[in-house]
C-alpha cells in the first residue's frame, strides 16, 4: 500500500511517537510526506520515505496529485485545528480528494491508530482489487 503520512508542525512530534510506535506495519508499505514531515519522521525512525516538498510549498498538492491518479491508498494528516495555514486552500483540497477517491484519510491520532490497526490487519486489501479495476478501465 502507498500511505501519506502529514503532519502540521504542532503535531510533528505526534506523527513521529505514532511513526515510532507502528515501524513494525508501516515498514512494509510504501511511505511518502510532505518534505518537513518526512524528514523528520525518516531522522528519528529511520524509515524510508519518498519526500515531496514542503506542504506550504506544494507537497499536499502532490499528495492529491497521487490520489486523483489512484497511486495513494491511506492518507494520515495530523492537522492542527487550532492554528491557521496559509496553504489552508491546499489542505482542503487534500482532504476534498480523499473523499472524492474513497481514500481513508485520518486526520488525529485517534483515527490515526483505528487506520493503522486496520491496515496491519490487511483491511484494505480492497484498494489493490480497485486499483485493478481502473487500470483495467484506462486500457480499454
Ligand atoms: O504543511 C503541511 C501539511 O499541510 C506539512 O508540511 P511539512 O511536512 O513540510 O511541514
Amino acid at each position: 500500500m502507498n500511505i501519506a503520512l502529514v503532519a502540521h508542525d504542532k503535531k510533528k512530534q505526534d506523527i513521529i511517537n505514532f511513526s515510532i510506535a507502528y515501524k513494525h506495519v508501516l515498514q512494509n508499505h510504501n511511505l511518502f510526506a510532505t518534505g518537513t514531515t518526512g524528514t523528520r519522521i525518516t531522522e528519528e525512525t529511520g524509515l524510508d520515505i519518498h519526500r515531496f516538498q514542503s506542504g506550504p510549498i506544494g507537497g499536499d498538492q502532490q499528495i492529491g496529485a497521487k490520489i486523483a491518479n489512484n497511486e495513494m491508498d491511506v492518507v494520515i494528516f495530523f492537522r492542527d485545528p487550532l492554528t491557521a495555514q496559509p496553504h489552508e486552500p491546499d489542505v482542503s483540497a487534500l482532504m476534498r480528494l480523499c473523499d472524492v477517491h474513497l481514500i481513508p484519510l485520518a486526520t488525529n491520532l485517534a483515527a490515526a491508530e483505528i487506520v493503522i490497526r486496520a491496515l496491519g490487519r490487511g483491511d484494505f486489501e480492497w484498494r489493490e482489487i480497485v486499483k485493478q479495476n481502473r487500470s483495467e478501465d484506462i486500457d480499454k
